[in-house]
């Protein structure tokens, strides 16, 4: 089974697996695992910012990031296809009491300037302040789409002259990084925090980072114990996570494999694939979209229906190039 669901499917390498059983540890929630706090230190370098986090999944991540910076009953601006409202289970709502004003970035899930300015709310006696505006890079549900450092910075200085914080959550930044060949600390000029994952493409097992300032930090440290997420002896899991991060140069493999899948898909009668820009192919097919994932299943190839007419496939480190050909070949025998 060639397993192109998620990159989230990614297995550890035998490095990681080895720098797991060896991991010096300590008890994170107090601070005193070394293997996480080096990870911290290294993922707050590597996104140029003051200070990192060690969240299990991004999905917690996000939600510390939505809780810490803004109040409960603020509105939270983010893309109409985003993950944060689309896919953590009402979280902004559950979690934080927050309202999301979704706000439709078009193609490319870009929010403009002006959409900003447009969707800010000042709180009043009557309305809900705008509390944080949330961008998606890359967009997942728009293909993975590789938003620019300049768009990225002039929706975030469009929330800062409302003096609205802006929140980035890079699960796949460092897909962006390659794919633009843009420095991760140059994507994040004007953001005033980010998550990123360590459990996609950078193959690690498990966690996300979530960094910022040492201020928002140490309030977002409190709100991962209030989400359950203060852990003990982290460094069994974290110590991946320092591998993963010297994985970055090898994702523009999996960018080029899904450019091989996205024109192999597209040559199929009853498919269309455009050009990714990173690990993520939308296949428009002319059947329902669950159909196609049955039907490709039942000959080798796992996908995800994300649409009613269209399919995700992922790229990531445990395909290779002769996956990617059989992939095409058994897609091809499913449409015929
Ligand atoms: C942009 C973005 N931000 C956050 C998350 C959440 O990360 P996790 O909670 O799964 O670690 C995801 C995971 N995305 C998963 C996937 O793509 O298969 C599913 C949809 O949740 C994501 O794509």
């Amino acid at each position: 089974m060639i397993d192109l669901r998620s990159d989230t499917v990614t297995r550890p390498d035998a490095a990681m697996r080895e720098a797991a059983r060896t991991a010096a540890v300590g008890d994170d929630v107090y601070d005193e695992d070394p293997t996480v706090n080096e990870l911290e230190a290294r993922a707050a370098a590597a996104v140029g910012m003051d200070a990192a986090l060690y969240v299990p999944t991004g999905t917690m991540g996000n939600q510390i990031a939505a809780r810490t910076h803004a109040d409960r009953g603020d509105e939270l601006l983010c893309e109409r296809e985003s993950h944060i409202y689309n896919w953590e289970v009402g979280g902004l709502a559950q979690l934080s009491g927050l309202q999301a004003r979704p706000i439709d970035g078009g193609a490319r899930g870009v929010i403009t300037p002006a959409a900003v300015h447009d969707a800010y709310v000042e709180r009043t006696d009557h309305r809900p302040g705008t509390g944080l505006l949330a961008l998606e890079n890359t967009h997942n549900q728009k293909g993975g789409v590789a938003i620019t450092a300049d768009e990225i910075a002039a929706a975030a200085a469009a929330a800062h002259e409302h003096d609205i914080p802006t929140h980035v959550d890079g699960a796949r930044l460092f897909n962006a990084s390659v794919a633009l060949d843009t420095p991760v600390p140059r994507l994040l000029d004007s953001a005033d925090s980010v998550m990123f994952c360590l459990s996609k493409g950078l193959g690690a097992p498990v966690g996300s980072m979530l960094a910022g300032s040492e201020a928002f930090i140490e309030r977002a440290h409190r709100n991962r114990k209030l989400l359950g997420g203060g852990m003990r002896q982290a460094g069994v899991i974290a110590a991946p996570g320092l591998d993963a991060l010297d994985n970055v140069d090898r994702l523009a493999a999996d960018h080029a494999n899904a450019r091989t899948l996205a024109a192999g898909l597209d040559a199929i009668d009853g498919l269309a694939a455009e050009t990714p820009e990173t690990n993520i192919v939308l296949v428009e097919t002319d059947r329902p979209a669950e159909a196609f994932v049955e039907v490709t299943a039942a000959e080798g190839v796992h996908a995800s229906a994300f649409g009613e007419h269209t399919v995700r496939l992922c790229t990531h480190w445990d395909v290779d190039e002769d996956d990617i050909e059989q992939a095409i070949e058994c897609v091809g025998r499913a449409m015929s």
